[in-house]
């Protein structure tokens, strides 16, 4: 009998998208899962917003001017592109092709329109999940208590929640962001399922038969 030796099984990369009202805790989601999931790299968005303290750039954002931005929207370099709370926020296209190339999963935080355009591009890629916060008291608790946008700003953001969560039901999976570790769980459950689907691992069809030869 011939030794049949499991191989180092390749699989496509996933596109791996969270989006939320503003405030629910993606942010801080994405952060651990990037610390804990050595397969998954961060899409940085390049926006024309103010940068807040503590954001770096080139890590959180690209902080870019308006005119930069529509030049790299007219270069055709943006996978995606939308306007959220009056600036422009878009996805820089060939970070996302490397990664995804390189085997990596690729984890993007953008909001519900540029989640339609991923998915209209990229729809056997593309896993969406909805973040909802357990209440709206507790949403703009969490705003305040970010303490980084001015009291005009978390208004606005409280009044486009109900319009951002209106498209929920556009999302794969839905978590309700009341602990962070378990939100961070469920994503990472998500991402353990997701990544042992079928289609995404090509390489099974010559190891099952290799198995069957045996
Ligand atoms: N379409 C799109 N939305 C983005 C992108 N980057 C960020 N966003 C969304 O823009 C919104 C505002 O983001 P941000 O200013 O960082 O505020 P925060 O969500 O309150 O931290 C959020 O809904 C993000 O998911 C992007 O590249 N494309
Ligand atoms: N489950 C949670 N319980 C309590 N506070 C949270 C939770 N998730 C996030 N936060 C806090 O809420 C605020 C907004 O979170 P953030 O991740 O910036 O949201 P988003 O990226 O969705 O705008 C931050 O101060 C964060 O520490």
């Amino acid at each position: 009998m011939n030794a049949v030796v499991a191989p180092t099984l390749e699989r496509r990369g996933l596109m791996l998208v969270l989006s939320s009202p503003s405030g629910a805790g993606k942010t801080t989601i994405s952060r651990i899962l990037l610390e804990r999931e050595e397969e998954l790299t961060l899409s940085i968005s390049a926006t024309t917003r103010q940068m807040r303290p503590g954001e770096i750039h080139g890590k959180d954002y690209f902080f870019v001017s308006p005119d930069e931005f529509n030049s790299m929207v007219d270069n055709n370099e943006m996978l995606e592109h939308a306007t959220v709370f009056d600036n422009k926020y878009g996805t820089p296209s060939e970070p996302v092709e490397q990664g995804l190339s390189s085997g990596q999963d690729v984890l993007f935080d953008i909001d519900w329109q540029g989640t339609q355009q991923v998915a209209a591009k990229a729809p056997n890629d593309i896993v969406r999940v909805f973040i909802l916060p357990p209440s709206l008291q507790e949403l703009e608790r969490r705003l305040y208590a970010r303490a980084q946008d001015s009291e005009e700003v978390v208004k606005g953001r409280m009044a486009k929640a109900a319009d951002e969560m209106s498209h929920w039901a556009e999302y794969d999976y839905i978590i309700v962001n009341t602990d962070v570790e378990k939100s961070v769980a469920d994503v990472q459950a998500i991402l353990r399922a997701e990544r042992l689907k079928r289609d995404r691992r090509p390489d099974l069809d010559s190891f099952v038969r290799g198995l069957r030869q045996a």
